[in-house]
């Protein structure tokens, strides 16, 4: 493409034989931006640089001089300071301080093991964490954030625009910007066409605001606040193109130097809810606890403070310390998988949760259900019949709003348009360009300002876009080739006559013209009034040949879809109509009104589609489906569609996607396409049954425990387990969950959106940490009638054996029956659960005998036991599988 600049080439002569230092450091160019008295010539100067833009030579000098286009922002932290972070956690911090408490009564043992505990969960942590951060920055490496610069290979070279990834930017680079590309650096403007950026995070303005390019300097008078000239890192094109210099990089930048580092967003998550929420009440339970164990003990027994470490045992007990790792190793283990075998990039590893939690899906049409390669199929005029003429329009019109854009954007519309009209012999150059609108999502038009050659007083607005929008700026219709006036009863026909195409799936683009009084001025939205109707053009876009299967399976999977558009309601609804999608009632964003909150929820509720959608009513819809306790995940690939991504739960994006949909979504997909979405939902749901098994299976049982020896500490005139004891078995219990990490749970899981809901999962809990408590219970019977004829009946050291084994074969015995989503029959193959509870029931039996048995205070029991115990366990086993299947309530939730 012939490269055309208005700048003088003089600005080319190197500037370091001046002596003039490029970029970094140079005052008027810090941070803060760049005065406006410099005319754009000098600043070019100053900078060494060219409106062609620098060579790659001068570019990788700068480069390994200045430094990479990267605001130092929290680097990933190292292995021993993740260790240190993981110290925080909110468990570690509650068994530091029972270690603490254990310390300050002398009771050394307790304290020890409880650092072990600390020690071995912490590294376990920060080990699986550092190498959570390793693999997500490397999955994130595939999903690059590019800009588009001017560079030459050579001096003389003509320059060639290419991308490259944003961190190879340099100060006096010339960059191209388009709609939907983050601004990369600081830059100021040399050209720009139509060019609004939103600042909302450097300035919380949240609409965008229009930019352009300085003609003349500033002048003496004071710097407005934000220099229309300029735009700053962190900002990012919501319309409109431009070509700008860069004149701060990396750490100089204003946004640098306003954060240093990228903002977060996000209020709670479903992750926060639902793992968050459960972590946070046991924390509570175990605070309470040791008071409650006290208390109890002095009430009923008249013990003192020496069964303080008795009552940090038993709060320890109830610890998952194992919690952060499980929860790592599953998401991290699920996102690298999915990456392998689909190509979806999960960006924050919570975020794989909550696909799997998603009960709404939010998609766009175009591109989702359709594919995004629109035919014109054909031309019409006001009254309905062909028209050849209104093609040609809409082609002079494409033309020229491509042809003057700083950097074209290949629209799929306006290419089809293109092609149709070339085939058909229009020819575009029949006019000359003025000035282009470029197409603006808020607008839902597109204006091209052209005049015929030799016609130099009068410009011809040319002006296609959503029928509604066209219509609302027209006052006259051209019919048989004399313009009439634009009545209400016009409008409706009109309106009318879209809709029954619309009807027909076809995708339709109104076409108007205006003549004006040519002038030198730039022209604005205001100058389209009173235009000409001259008709539309209607084009067909395919369906998605995959989505009629994948909605399906959606639908199966308890997922509901609802479309979120900006196209005409017509063509929606035939495109869910024909997928086999019932569209019901369809809404229009316009009919939505201004209802909000749980008004706006209940409408959008019953709709399955949403029309003439503007990017803000996508964002406030699913704001209100979340608000209405639904976990909303939101596709979309637009600069339309980024407020939604950024609203929803999880925003999901195709790799396609402009750039600031890829910075702001959760999750990438290699391409937009429904099923990879349907397996993204369930690697989510598989990475949540994990987790959620966990959680179930180790509460209950420690729950249980929690309640046995509360029990057995006031029936007994001993302590039922020593403190070093609890905490053996807890590190033994811990080791075997670990294997849940590597666990993929069966296919029920896998059947509807997997939320943990605190309150059921609390009910779950106490109905199997009851029946653990009862098998413990039956334990003690049991073992006292095995012993009460030998000579050792009442020994502590027998009690402490007995129990300990029991507890660790029933734990064994939960792990392989409350497994997440198995029924009996999917229980049978072999994983790493089974060998876990192998290990774990060997370990139970053995270790009391061993030597290692003593020095806990444990020592054999009589055969009996053993014989007795086998028949408590089968007991306990049947009434386990009972409960779980008979109780739908319980079962459903694993
Ligand atoms: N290049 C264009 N020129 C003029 N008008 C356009 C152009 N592209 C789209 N429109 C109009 O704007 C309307 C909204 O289109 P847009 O692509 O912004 O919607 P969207 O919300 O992204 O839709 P989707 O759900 O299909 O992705 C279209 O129905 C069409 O009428
Ligand atoms: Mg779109």
């Amino acid at each position: 493409m012939p490269e055309t600049t208005a700048a003088p080439t003089a600005a080319r002569t190197p500037a370091h034989s001046r002596g003039v230092r490029p970029g970094r450091g140079l005052p008027p160019f810090t941070g803060a931006g760049e005065p406006a008295a410099l005319t754009t010539l000098q600043v070019l100067r100053l900078l060494d640089s060219g409106p062609r833009g620098l060579t790659e030579e001068q570019a990788e000098e700068r480069l390994l001089r200045y430094g990479e286009n990267v605001v130092p922002a929290r680097r990933p932290p190292s292995w021993p300071r993740r260790f240190v972070g993981s110290l925080r956690d909110p468990f570690t911090a509650v068994l530091l301080c029972l270690g603490v408490v254990s310390a300050a009564v002398a009771s050394w043992g307790t304290a020890c093991v409880i650092m072990v505990l600390v020690v071995v969960s912490c590294a376990l942590r920060s080990g699986g964490e550092h190498q959570a951060g390793r693999s997500m920055a490397a999955l994130r490496e595939l999903v690059p954030t590019t800009a588009s610069v001017q560079r030459r290979t050579a001096d003389d070279a003509p320059p060639r625009v290419r991308e490259i990834p944003v961190d190879q930017l340099v100060v006096g680079d010339v960059v191209r910007l388009g709609a939907g590309d983050l601004v990369p650096a600081d830059v100021r403007l040399l050209r720009a066409s139509g060019l609004t950026v939103h600042q909302a995070a450097l300035t919380g303005e949240s609409v965008p605001v229009p930019k352009n390019a300085l003609d003349a300097p500033a002048g003496g008078g004071a710097e407005p606040p934000e220099p229309p000239h300029l735009c700053f890192q962190g900002s990012s094109v919501a319309s409109g193109s431009g070509t700008a210099l860069v004149i701060a990089t990396g750490p100089d930048t204003r946004f640098a130097a306003a954060y240093g580092g990228p903002a977060r967003r996000r209020g709670e998550t479903a992750f926060d809810r639902s793992v968050h929420g459960i972590a946070w009440t046991l924390i509570r339970f175990m605070l309470l606890t040791p008071p409650l164990v006290l208390m109890a003990n002095a009430a009923l027994r008249g013990r003192g403070l020496e069964t303080l470490p008795f009552a940090v045992a038993v709060a320890v007990g109830l610890t998952p310390e194992m919690l952060p790792v499980i929860v790592t190793a599953a998401l991290a283990r699920g996102a690298s998988a999915l990456a392998r075998t689909s190509g979806v990039i999960v960006k924050r590893l919570p975020a794989l949760h909550d696909l799997g939690a998603v009960d709404v899906l939010c998609l766009d049409k175009t591109g989702t259900l359709t594919q995004d390669r629109p035919v014109v199929e054909r031309s019409l005029d006001a009254r309905g019949d062909n028209a050849p003429d209104v093609l040609e329009w809409a082609a002079v019109n494409s033309f020229w709003t491509v042809e003057l854009a700083e950097l074209p954007v290949p629209d799929t519309l306006d290419e089809a348009i293109l092609d149709a009209a070339g085939e058909r012999g229009a020819d575009p150059f029949a006019y000359d360009g003025i000035a282009a609108l470029p197409f603006d999502p808020s607008h839902r038009l597109a204006t091209a300002v052209v005049r015929r050659p030799g016609r130099h007083t009068t410009h011809t607005l040319v002006v296609k876009g959503a029928v509604e929008d066209v219509l609302d700026r027209c006052g006259s219709v051209a019919v048989d080739g004399a313009d009439a006036a634009l009545d209400a009863a016009h409008r409706e026909r009109l309106l009318g006559l879209a809709a029954e195409e619309a009807a027909g799936g076809l995708r339709l683009l109104a076409v108007a013209r205006a003549e004006r009084p040519a002038r030198l001025g730039p022209y604005s939205d205001k100058d389209l009034r009173g235009l000409t109707f001259l008709g539309f053009v209607a084009l067909r876009d395919a369906l998605a040949p995959t989505a009629t299967d994948a909605l399906e399976d959606l639908a199966r999977r308890g997922v509901a879809v609802k479309i979120l558009t900006g196209d005409h309601p017509g063509t929606a609804a035939r495109a869910c109509r024909d997928l086999g999608l019932d569209p019901g009632e369809v809404l229009t964003a316009g009919r939505l009104g201004d209802l909000r909150g749980p008004q706006l929820a209940a409408a959008v509720a019953r709709a399955t589609v949403v029309a003439r959608c503007t990017a803000q009513d996508k964002a406030r819809i699913v704001s209100a489906l979340r608000a209405g306790g639904r976990i909303t995940g939101f596709l979309g690939d637009g600069v339309n569609d980024l407020p939604a991504l950024r609203a929803a739960d999880v925003g999901i994006c195709p790799r396609g996607a402009v750039t600031v949909a890829r910075e702001g979504a959760d999750v990438v997909l290699a391409e937009k396409d429904l099923t990879a979405i349907d397996r993204a939902i369930t690697a989510g749901r598989r990475s949540s049954g994990t987790i959620a098994g966990y959680l179930r299976i180790t509460l209950s049982s420690n729950l249980g425990n929690v309640i046995a020896m509360l029990a057995a500490g006031l029936l007994l005139p001993f302590l039922p387990m020593l403190p070093a004891q609890v905490l053996v078995q807890n590190l033994c219990f811990d080791a075997a969950q670990l294997a849940f990490a590597f666990d993929r749970p069966g296919p029920a899981a896998e059947r509807k959106p997997a939320v943990l809901r605190t309150r059921t999962f609390l009910r779950f809990i106490t109905a199997f940490g009851l029946l653990n408590a009862a098998a413990d219970i039956a334990t003690f019977g049991v073992l006292a009638f095995a012993s009460h004829t030998t000579a050792r009946a009442g020994d502590p050291a027998v009690f402490h054996a007995g129990w300990f084994t029991e507890n660790l074969l029933t734990q064994a015995m939960v792990m392989l029956l409350l497994r997440t989503g198995r029924h009996a029959a999917e229980r049978r193959a072999t994983g790493p659960v089974h060998l876990a509870a192998a290990a774990l029931a060997v370990i139970g039996i053995l270790l009391p005998l061993s030597p290692l048995g003593p020095p806990l205070d444990m020592s054999a029991p009589p055969a009996l036991y053993y014989a007795l115990l086998a028949a408590v366990l089968t007991l306990y086993g049947l009434a386990l599988s009972t409960v779980r299947t008979h109780h739908p309530a319980l079962s459903a939730a694993a």
